[in-house]
């Protein structure tokens, strides 16, 4: 469930920390100032800390750095394989945003970047629904990810990939499951989390969902 682009994580493992720092045109401007991102996203975590989709560990890194515990869930063997050797601090689980270990620890910080988006909108509901149920009172879900304001804008981030040519980030944001903004407001909302959203750049927006008392 979710997990159908494992095969292309594996393959993209040994090349991802190049293209998030820049490397490939093509999705220069969707990991613009990613590591600042990032930074941004740790600060905000309080430990102990769930990880979904830790892929290289640059955010594990950031946030083992600041003395936090950390649990990862990382779906791709390729990723996971790369995140022990670079964060051998932090525990990293075969796993999904919906499938992963049973943890016997209070978790107050449930954090993911640029993932959420591989889960379809039911996924979505389903794996929210299960971290209200996991977080401690006041605890967190902090993603930072790709997500449209509006149809018309979409279109327009569409538009702009396909008049410079870059026909694989159009097909992206064309296929994956990009959430729109209100679409998302109202899952959390529902599910009784409190929520602001916060433009990063031009495709990703840090989220930060609060369980109350
Ligand atoms: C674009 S990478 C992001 C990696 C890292 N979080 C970062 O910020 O650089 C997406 C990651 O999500 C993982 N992923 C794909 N489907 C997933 C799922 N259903 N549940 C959890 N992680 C998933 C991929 O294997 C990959 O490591």
């Amino acid at each position: 469930m979710g997990v159908e682009f494992v095969d292309l994580f594996n393959q993209w493992a040994s090349s991802y920390d190049e293209t998030v720092s820049g490397s490939d045109p093509e999705y220069k401007e969707v990991f613009e100032g990613y590591d600042t991102m990032l930074q941004e996203l740790a600060d905000l975590s309080i430990s102990p800390v769930l990880e979904f989709g830790v892929g290289t560990a640059n955010l594990t890194q950031k946030m083992i750095a600041q003395h936090k515990v950390v649990v990862g869930i990382e779906p791709s063997e390729e990723m996971r394989r790369i995140a022990n050797v670079k964060c051998p601090e932090a525990a990293v689980y075969a796993g999904d945003f919906i499938h992963f270990p049973t943890l016997q620890m209070p978790i107050r910080s449930i954090v993911s970047s640029f993932a959420f988006h591989h889960l379809n909108e039911q996924e979505k509901r389903l794996a929210l629904k299960e971290y209200y149920d996991k977080l401690e009172s006041n605890g967190e879900v902090i993603f930072i990810d790709t997500l449209f304001k509006n149809e018309d804008y979409k279109q327009q981030l569409i538009n702009e990939a396909e008049q410079k040519g870059f026909m694989n980030l159009a097909q992206d944001l064309r296929e994956e499951y990009y959430p729109y903004l209100d679409d998302l407001e109202q899952m959390f909302l529902q599910l009784g989390f409190e929520v602001s959203f916060k433009p990063l750049n031009k495709f990703a927006w840090l989220i930060q969902a609060r369980k109350g008392e």
